[in-house]
């Protein structure tokens, strides 16, 4: 059970590329709001510039001429004062505007990007999901997209605004005192050297505290879903001590890594003190021995600007921690966009077909006849009526273009056959059915539908026109009839309760509490396995494919409710081209032909009469030497 909080935080690769591709992410999609945010930013980070550069005006021009007067005019001090007003509010608009345009700029991007991660993804080929965890998925909807939302939220303005007031901070005070502005710099200088360390010390512990928590997460995942498991085994005093060694450890980083940070602002708090002290004294020796023509306005303005520097330096310093994050975050959202989509290179469709004097012709109407439409070279169709004759030529494959899994594997399948596929487990029966799907690609070797090779066909197409009942049921949020209707999106009601009544799941449908309305809760838990196989039955019925792929499932159900499966079984076979991977013998015994499978080799192949009297593999796994077939048939298997 992988938890999607496992995944290994880790730097990204090439940070600066990353970042210039999310910039133009946002950029492409908000290229009238930015401009708008920008000067929100220079709005605000301007205004308190020039609040602290106008008590300088207001000092030397305004008070100071006032001081020491009988009979002072405040007329023109109370004008200044509401200029010194709207720029005020000028500031608070300024940063208000930046600050909500942000959030709706990252809220939107994140939409975006969900939704390009999740529609790339239902492209992607299914070895993608083999060699990538759901876990290790799933955090790029969550863990990633959360620190993404913080920097575009939160770090990417404050980045901005901190820049802007760096240097705008700096040309002022240049402008107001150049001697007064070495001693900010030596300050700024020694400050940053302090900061740099705590910084690092507590970006050390969060990293620590991030893996941790991450571990944290995923074990109390792990046995949330294991509950059943840790009960039956008498396990829950163990999985307790191993959260408490977790939650220590997770205690113990955070811990670190707060203290780090928390003394970070009292120290820069002081080192702004400091700062302040030292430029006043320096300010003060310089007014009074007439160096530099200071004023007091001059003073008391550069005064106020040396507080507006602390905040920015430490908010860079804070903020650089959560873009490396946020960029390691961005890049394995990317790294997922830019994985190859399944290649599709087929260009034959399936489509309604009718008979026209013989000749089969294209119709929109629903025929109840199919047919494979192939483009020829001078740019006419063919078409060739649909009719489930599925040969395999010597056929290999592995997964991982190393490990062969099936060798020279050939079997003709001519409509209406039925084929059944034992062996082993591990012998290469699913690996057969996922290659006639086209999930994986061959190695060496054709498949041929209707004489076609599969490759030339439509994968949507190929898959419309195969029917498939896996061992695993997978069925979704939703009600009963929903859940049917994934068989066949524009089914009738009607249509549904007849595939329902084929496939023997009526009766227990009409009397769940809302019959087809019922809605099924997560995981289908308020279902039994056999329910759910009959389900799942329904759903292949329903799509009325001429091929069918079926696993019959091994799993133990009551014996009456296995009869009805059967019995679901049996009539969704009816009349169709079937690979069935079997393990009752009365599936297997009815079949047309037995492909005996052994570490991806066809060992023996014939019908069940042939391979009895062959006296080989499959009349050792017959007579219940292996444990091959479902135990419950081997009275059966005795009896004959
Ligand atoms: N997605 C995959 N990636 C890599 N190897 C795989 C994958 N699926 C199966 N295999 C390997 O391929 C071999 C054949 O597996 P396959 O699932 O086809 O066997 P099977 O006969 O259907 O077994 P079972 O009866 O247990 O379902 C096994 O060795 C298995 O480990």
């Amino acid at each position: 059970m992988a938890s999607h909080n496992v995944s290994k935080r880790r730097k990204a690769k090439d940070p600066i590329k990353t970042f210039k591709r999310l910039l133009s992410f946002i950029f492409v999609r908000y290229k009238l709001l930015l401009p708008i945010v920008f000067i929100g930013i220079m709005l605000s980070t301007g205004a308190r510039l020039g609040m602290s550069v106008f008590l300088e005006v207001l000092i030397d021009e305004y008070i100071t001429p006032l001081v020491g007067v009988s009979d002072p005019d405040f007329s023109s001090l109370i004008s200044a004062l509401f200029i010194m007003g709207g720029i005020f509010l000028a500031g608070v608009i300024g940063t208000l505007t930046f600050n909500l345009l942000m959030v709706s700029i990252s809220q939107g991007t994140l939409r975006e990007l969900r939704d390009s991660m999740f529609s790339h993804m239902q492209k992607l080929p299914l070895s993608y999901f083999d060699s990538n965890t759901h876990g290790n998925l799933m955090s790029r909807y969550t863990n990633d997209t959360d620190t993404l939302r913080q920097f575009i939220t939160q770090g990417l303005p404050q980045m901005a605004v901190s820049i802007v007031t760096i240097v705008g901070v700096f040309t002022t005070m240049l402008i107001l005192s150049p001697h007064l502005t070495l001693v900010a710099i030596l300050t700024v200088i020694i400050n940053l050297v302090v900061v740099r360390k705590v910084v690092g010390l507590s970006g050390k512990n969060f990293s620590r505290q991030q893996e941790t928590l991450g571990k944290t997460n995923g074990y109390v995942e792990e046995m949330i879903s294991g509950q059943k498991v840790v009960k039956v085994f008498c396990h829950e005093e163990e999985a307790k001590a191993k959260f408490d060694e977790l939650n220590d450890k997770l205690c113990q980083h955070s811990t670190d890594a707060h203290r780090y940070a928390n003394i970070l602002m009292p120290i820069m708090i002081n080192f702004s003190h400091i700062q302040y002290v030292l430029i006043a004294i320096t300010g003060g020796i310089l007014y009074i021995n007439g160096i530099g023509a200071l004023t007091l306005g001059t003073i008391a303005a550069f005064l106020q600007l040396s507080r507006t520097l602390a905040m920015p330096i430490a908010q860079i310093s804070q903020q650089l921690q959560s873009i490396v994050k946020a960029l390691a975050g961005a890049e394995r959202i990317f790294d997922l966009l830019d994985q190859e989509v399944e290649a599709d290179k087929g260009s034959v469709t399936l489509v309604n077909a009718k008979y026209e004097d013989d000749k089969l012709v294209e119709t929109e109407e629903r025929t109840g006849i199919l047919a494979w439409k192939q483009p020829q070279p001078d740019g006419s169709f063919n078409y060739t009526e649909l009719k489930g004759d599925i040969r395999l030529n010597n056929i290999d494959f592995s997964y991982d273009g190393e490990t062969p899994v099936l060798h020279n594997v050939s079997v003709h399948a001519k409509p209406g056959q039925k084929i059944a596929l034992v062996g082993a487990t591990g012998a290469g029966k699913t690996t057969i059915s996922n290659l006639i799907n086209r999930f994986y690609d061959l190695d060496d070797g054709k498949i041929r539908y209707d004489g076609i090779n599969i490759n030339d066909i439509k994968k949507a197409d190929l898959r419309r026109s195969l029917g498939v009942v896996l061992q695993d049921t997978s069925l979704f949020t939703g009600t009963v009839k929903e859940n049917i209707r994934f068989g066949k999106l524009d089914a009738t009601d009607e249509e549904i309760y007849e595939a329902a009544r084929r496939s023997q799941a009526d009766s227990f449908i009409s009397m769940l509490p809302d019959g087809y309305e019922t809605i099924l809760s997560e995981e289908s838990s308020n279902l039994s396995q056999g329910q759910r196989q009959l389900l799942s039955i329904t759903r292949a019925q329903l799509t009325d494919a001429p091929v069918m792929i079926l696993d019959e499932a091994t799993s133990s159900i009551d014996s009456r409710t296995e009869a009805i499966v059967q019995r679901g079984m049996d009539e969704l076979m009816k009349g169709r081209t079937v690979f069935v991977i079997a393990h009752r013998l009365s599936t297997i015994r009815n079949s047309d032909k037995i492909l005996v499978l052994d570490q991806g080799r066809i060992i023996e192949s014939g019908n069940h009469k042939e391979l009895v009297a062959n006296k080989g593999a499959y009349y050792q796994l017959y007579k219940g030497s292996s444990n091959s077939f479902d135990e419950a048939n081997f009275d059966e298997a005795d009896a004959l």
